[in-house]
């Protein structure tokens, strides 16, 4: 990607101090979802990142949602919800993990991915890796294979990227890293 690109996109990441806990930078992308150009290069760049021959794309509710859907789009693949408990109406695998700023559990439906299909996993931030690795066991249950990751920004200093590894999950890349 070239750095102009890349310099656009960080300039429509806005920082909020202390939200939405004191302590926390929350890295907030509504500016750059107003953005017609940012939205745009944002999944072209999260498309580009994508390997060949996905069945399934991944997105966690709710900021994964808005960027994985579109990739799905544009790999003619499918698009599969990682959702907060009590929101999906069928038969749910699940999995408790901890946030930067709480913890939380999510679900997926026990029949939305065959076993063995090919499942690339987008979302907005990879922070410390709770809600990427809870993802990865919800796939393992089901017997998919976690062939990527994909996320626009990852926040170097928490230490995501080492958690997943040790989740064995080594094939992660990110847009912009901060
Ligand atoms: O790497 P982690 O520490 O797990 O943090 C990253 C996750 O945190 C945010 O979601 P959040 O749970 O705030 O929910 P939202 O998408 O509904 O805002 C973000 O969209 C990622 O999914
Ligand atoms: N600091 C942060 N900003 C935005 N999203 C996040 N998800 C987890 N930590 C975050």
């Amino acid at each position: 990607m070239s750095g102009s690109r890349l310099e656009m996109l960080a300039s429509l990441i806005r920082d909020v101090p202390d939200f939405p806990q004191p302590g926390v930078v929350f890295k907030d992308i509504t500016p750059l979802l107003a953005s017609a150009k940012g939205f745009q290069a944002s999944i072209d760049e999260l498309v580009a990142s994508a390997p060949a021959d996905i069945d399934v794309v991944v997105g966690m509710e709710a900021r994964g949602f808005i960027f994985a859907a579109p990739v799905a789009l544009a790999l003619g693949a499918g698009f599969v919800p990682v959702r907060k408990p009590g929101k999906l109406p069928g038969d749910v695998v699940s999995q408790g993990f901890d946030l930067e700023y709480g913890s939380t559990e999510l679900n997926m439906h026990r029949d939305a991915i065959v076993s063995g299909a090919r499942v690339l996993v987008v979302d907005d931030v990879l922070a410390t890796g709770g809600t990427i690795g809870a993802t990865a066991r919800l796939l393992e249950q089901l017997g998919a294979e976690l062939v990527h990751v994909s996320v626009l920004m990852e926040l170097e200093f928490l230490g995501g990227r080492a958690r997943l590894e040790s989740l064995g999950i080594r094939n992660c890349s990110a847009v912009l890293k901060v």
